[in-house]
């Protein structure tokens, strides 16, 4: 049931857009001159000025949307309300095709029915477990906003997450979403093993239970957790705090016999399988020769080779220590996906990631706040503090930032969000991280939509609350272009993001083949959506994790003025512009400003 969707516009007399006269100099086009940094505030600029072209064949277009594309987008539209998220359906053209636009049905759904303004910045990651793993629950998280599907390299075979990765593809190629697939790996940090097939135990105060390295035959003997870790008998005392899941159950080690290690529990609660182990010595954190374990482990290492094969967009890398383990990763990745660009993902969430902030994210094309695991390794208190720091850093050095664990936590039980975990959310947004991620509540939990819907209301409403307030940040955005080139790029995305707010733009406009132009733009966080427009489907995949874009596929050429043409006649075909919306266009082939009013 492919839906394709094949919009032919003549683009063989071009139509001129009309670069509006703002101000002296007349001309906004400022190709080649670079007279940086580009400060005119003229007065009563809200009303765009008229078009002195209105040459357009695209509204008469006779292929406009086919009847069913619109339908299926209204639809969408219709099950979302008014604010709806960015997913849908639309054309499933071949990448050849010059004539064509690939979009999200959702988003252009908003962008009809609400405008540029109304569209969400945040960008959304969902956990795939058993509670979504099927194709029509997967449907129902891309209509719901998902922009990255996330998989979790702990649980699961190599076959379950193929077919999870084979149903995000057909989703894509059949119904025109972008949904990009992250693999995340196991890493070698201390867990649990599996409960010998149930799917939790519960330890009671004061009971005594067994934690082994000794390889057990399933069902386990009663009490008895296994251990991944084979120096942990070696490594614990006896008065040692054991703490599951960051103290999410606490036991205290009483007795080592072997392989063995007896242990107390002194804080109730559930084991869930697989869950990470940490020990604690006079209120330190031990960090014995667990410390010394690689980060990626020869089962990660297999676990990657499947994903390079699979051809995943994002890795994310757990408990990562230092720079050196990304970069090496990095050169893995090129010599053996040679057109592949797999994106690396640095985790925060030891204490030696900490300590090696900057090189590691430096060293990479990303990085997540886990929260869970970090949680565990730092006192709680002090996990806002580090979120703050991390997010800001990364929006410095201009990478992707994702911000995970227990945001909905009470949602995998429960229908509706506590008050305190829709501030949490409303902080992460407030901080402008690029990205929000669900893990149980969208993997195990009982209400995956309702939680994505959470995640995307509360964005949408902190950030028009932002927007209303004016709260420009005074964020130092240091330079970072390694080339003159790079130089040239970084400051016309910094002055077109200024010329944008303070002219009140209705979009920036990016066309960009790698995508490091629209990533500068999102670097930015400007008011208003920036539409990012590249060639590949790769790319257009991996700007969805980054704040503020709505990545386009579109074939263009290196003539600027006929690709605004035919991108103006195709949206406007497909009425996600209008005649007088004012846009300002960057390009990282002509390396230019453009203002115009669209025809
Ligand atoms: N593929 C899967 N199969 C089965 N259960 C899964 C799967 N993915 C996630 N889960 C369940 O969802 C829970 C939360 O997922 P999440 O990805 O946050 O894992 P985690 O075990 O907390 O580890 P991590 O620190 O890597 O996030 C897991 O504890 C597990 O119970
Ligand atoms: C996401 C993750 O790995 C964590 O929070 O620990
Ligand atoms: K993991
Ligand atoms: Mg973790």
């Amino acid at each position: 049931m492919s839906q394709s969707l094949n919009l032919s516009i003549s683009t063989s007399s071009p139509t001129s857009p009309n670069f509006a006269s703002l101000s002296r100099p007349s001309t906004s086009f400022l190709t080649g001159s670079f007279r940086f940094p580009v400060k005119f505030r003229p007065s009563g600029l809200r009303t765009p000025a008229p078009p002195e072209l209105l040459i357009t064949k695209a509204s008469s277009d006779p292929e406009a949307p086919s009847a069913s594309a619109s339908a299926s987008a209204s639809a969408a539209a219709a099950t979302l309300g008014s604010d709806n998220g960015v997913g849908g359906v639309l054309s499933a053209v071949p990448p050849a095709d010059t004539g064509s636009i690939e979009v999200d049905a959702v988003t252009e759904a908003e962008l009809k029915e609400n405008g540029f303004r109304s569209t969400r910045r945040t960008k959304l990651i969902c956990t795939i477990g058993p509670a979504t793993c099927g194709s029509e629950q997967l449907e129902a998280l891309a209509v719901g906003g998902m922009n990255v599907a996330r998989i979790n390299m702990c649980h699961g075979t190599r076959e379950w997450h193929r077919r999870v990765i084979e149903r995000v593809r057909r989703l894509n190629e059949e119904k025109g979403y972008a949904v990009a697939i992250m693999m995340d790996t196991e890493g070698s940090e201390i867990h649990m093993g599996e409960l010998g097939g149930a799917s939790s135990e519960k330890a009671e105060d004061g009971e005594v239970w067994i934690f082994s390295v000794r390889a057990f035959e399933s069902p386990l003997p009663e009490r008895t957790i296994h251990v991944n870790y084979d120096g942990f008998a070696e490594d614990v005392k006896v008065g040692d705090d054991l703490l599951v899941d960051g103290g999410m159950v606490r036991f205290e080690v009483i007795e080592k016999i072997g392989p063995d290690v007896k242990c107390r529990c002194t804080d109730p609660g559930l084991l869930l399988p697989r869950a990470n182990l940490t020990f604690w010595r006079h209120g330190s954190l031990v960090r014995e020769r667990n410390a010394m374990l690689p980060t990626i482990s020869s089962k990660d290492w297999l676990d990657i080779d499947f994903g390079i094969a699979e051809g995943v967009d994002f890795i994310a890398i757990s408990f990562v220590k230092s720079a050196e383990v990304i970069t090496h990763l990095r050169s893995y990745i090129k010599a053996r996906a040679r057109d592949s660009d797999i994106s690396v993902i640095a985790k925060i969430e030891s204490v030696d990631s900490l300590r090696n902030l900057e090189e590691i994210i430096l060293a990479s094309d990303g990085a997540m706040v886990a929260r869970g695991d970090l949680g565990a390794q730092i006192p709680l208190e002090q996990v806002p503090s580090e979120q703050q720091k991390i997010v800001q850093l990364c929006r410095q050095l201009n990478k992707p930032v994702i911000v995970a664990s227990q945001l909905l936590e009470s949602m995998i039980e429960y229908p509706t969000p506590t008050r305190a975990e829709v501030a949490d959310v409303s902080e992460a947004v407030r901080q402008r991280a690029d990205a929000l991620m669900l893990s149980g509540e969208s993997a195990m939990g009982q209400y995956p939509e309702k939680a994505l819907t959470v995640l995307r209301n509360v964005s949408l409403r902190i950030e028009r609350w932002w927007r209303e307030e004016k709260h420009h940040e005074v964020m130092e955005l240091p330079d970072i272009a390694s080339s003159f080139a790079d130089s040239i790029s970084e400051e016309i995305c910094n002055s077109a993001a200024k010329m944008a707010n303070n002219l009140e733009v209705d979009a920036l406009f990016v066309y960009t083949k790698d995508g490091h132009m629209a990533s500068l733009l999102s670097r930015c966080r400007p008011d208003c959506p920036i539409f990012a427009f590249t060639t590949t489907t790769s790319v257009r995949r991996r700007l969805n994790l980054q704040w503020g874009l709505i990545p386009f596929r579109l074939s263009f050429s290196d003539d600027m003025e006929s690709n605004l043409n035919k991108t103006f006649s195709l949206l406007k075909a497909r009425g996600m512009i209008k005649s007088g919306d004012l846009v300002i266009a960057v390009s990282d082939m002509l390396q230019s400003i453009q203002v115009m009013n669209v025809p």
